[in-house]
C-alpha cells in the first residue's frame, strides 16, 4: 500500500520539485538526492507503527519517482534503499533505510571513481575529447587521465536547449583543460580534430542503446562516419532492467519555453490562437549499439552489444515499481 502524498516530508518534495525543475540534474546525481531523500524521510518520519512507517517510505519514494522518467538510475537508487529497509519495529526500519542510503551513496562515489580509472586508459597523453550535455561519469574518465600526468583538451558542445555544455566547461577549465566550447551544429567540422567523443548515459538498454542527452545519437553516427570512436561512461545503476524484458525507455519531453520563450513565440505569430506552431523539446534520444565502441563501467569497458550479461547478473528481471520490492 502506498500512503498519500501528505504523509511526504517537505523536504523531500522540495528535492523532487528540485529534480522536476533540473536544479538537480544528471542521473548520477539525481540518483545521489534520491537516497537522500529517502534517508532524510526515514529520519523525520512520526509513524507510529512499522506498518505506517513503510507505506509513508513508499509515498515519498512515488512523489521522488515521479519527477523525470528518462535516467533509469532514479528507480534503481529507490529500489536499493527501500529493499534495505528490515526490522520488526519503526526504529530498526528507520536505521536500516538510513544505512541503506549511506551504503547506496558510497557506493555511488566509489563506483565513479573506479569507472573514471578504466575509462582514462582509453585516453592517451595528447588526446582530444569531445563532450556533449553534462556527465560526471565522463568528466571523472578525463580527471583520472589528468591525475595520471596525461594532458588532455576538451571540444564542448554547448547542449541546446539548456546548454549544460557550460557545466563541462566550467569544470575542465577549474581542472587546468584547455576547452573549445561550439555550438552543437558545429560538431561534424570539429570531429577532425577530436579522438573521442565521450558521453553518459541516462539509460542503458538491453541490446546495448544508450539514451543520453538529446543529440547523442547524430553526434554518434557522424562520429561513426569520421571514424572517431565513441566511448560511454555509465556506472551499473544507469542499466535499466525493465529492457530485459522488452519495455522500451521513456523519452522525456519538457517545456516548449525552453527552447522558445513567449516573448521568441510572439514574434514568429502574434495570434494568441494560433496552434499550428508547435514546438517539440525532447530532452534525449538513443543511440543504437553499432554506434557505441564502448561503455565503460565500474565493472570494467564493455561492447554494447554484451552489456545485456552484466545487466541480468546484476538486476535479474524484473518490471515491477520501486516500491513493490
Ligand atoms: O544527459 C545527461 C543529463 O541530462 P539532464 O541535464 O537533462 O539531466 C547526462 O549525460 C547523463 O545524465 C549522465 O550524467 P551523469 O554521468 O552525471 O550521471
Amino acid at each position: 500500500m502506498v500512503s498519500d502524498a501528505s504523509d511526504v516530508a517537505p523536504v523531500v518534495q522540495s528535492t523532487a520539485d528540485d529534480i522536476a525543475e533540473m536544479r538537480i540534474r544528471g542521473a548520477a546525481t539525481i540518483a545521489d538526492a534520491a537516497a537522500e531523500a529517502l534517508a532524510t524521510q526515514a529520519e523525520l518520519s512520526d509513524a507510529s507503527s512499522p506498518a505506517a512507517f513503510r507505506s509513508q517510505m513508499h509515498a515519498a519514494a512515488k512523489t521522488v519517482y515521479e519527477t523525470r522518467p528518462t535516467a533509469v538510475s532514479l528507480p534503481n537508487a529507490l529500489r536499493y534503499v527501500l529493499r534495505e529497509m528490515d526490522g520488526d519495529t519503526v526504529d530498526e526500519l528507520r536505521s536500516s533505510t538510513i544505512a541503506g542510503a549511506e551504503a547506496f551513496r558510497r557506493n555511488l562515489e566509489r563506483a565513479q571513481t573506479t569507472l573514471g580509472e578504466i575509462g582514462a586508459n582509453r585516453l592517451r597523453d595528447g588526446d582530444v575529447v569531445m563532450t556533449h550535455c553534462h556527465s560526471t561519469d565522463a568528466l571523472a574518465c578525463i580527471e583520472a587521465a589528468l591525475e595520471a600526468g596525461k594532458h588532455i583538451e576538451a571540444i564542448v558542445r554547448e547542449t541546446r536547449p539548456r546548454n549544460q555544455g557550460h557545466i563541462t566547461a566550467r569544470q575542465l577549465r577549474e581542472w587546468g583543460v584547455p576547452v573549445t566550447l561550439i555550438v552543437d551544429n558545429a560538431a561534424r567540422r570539429y570531429l577532425n580534430d577530436a579522438d573521442h567523443v565521450l558521453v553518459g548515459a541516462d539509460s542503458i538498454a538491453a541490446d546495448g542503446s544508450v539514451i543520453n542527452k538529446i543529440g547523442t545519437s547524430g553526434l554518434a553516427v557522424n562520429a561513426r562516419e569520421r571514424g572517431v570512436p565513441v566511448m560511454v561512461a555509465a556506472q551499473t545503476i544507469k542499466l535499466h532492467p525493465d529492457t530485459l524484458t522488452g519495455h522500451t525507455v521513456a523519452i522525456e519531453t519538457r517545456d516548449e519555453t525552453e527552447v522558445l520563450t513567449p516573448s521568441e513565440r510572439n514574434e514568429i505569430t502574434p495570434h494568441e490562437s494560433d496552434d499550428e506552431l508547435t514546438v517539440e523539446n525532447p530532452a534525449f534520444d538513443v543511440t543504437p549499439p553499432r554506434h557505441v565502441d564502448a561503455i565503460v563501467t565500474e565493472r570494467g569497458q564493455f561492447p554494447p552489444e554484451s552489456i545485456v550479461t552484466l545487466m541480468r547478473e546484476l538486476f535479474g528481471e524484473t518490471t515491477r515499481d520501486p516500491w513493490e520490492t
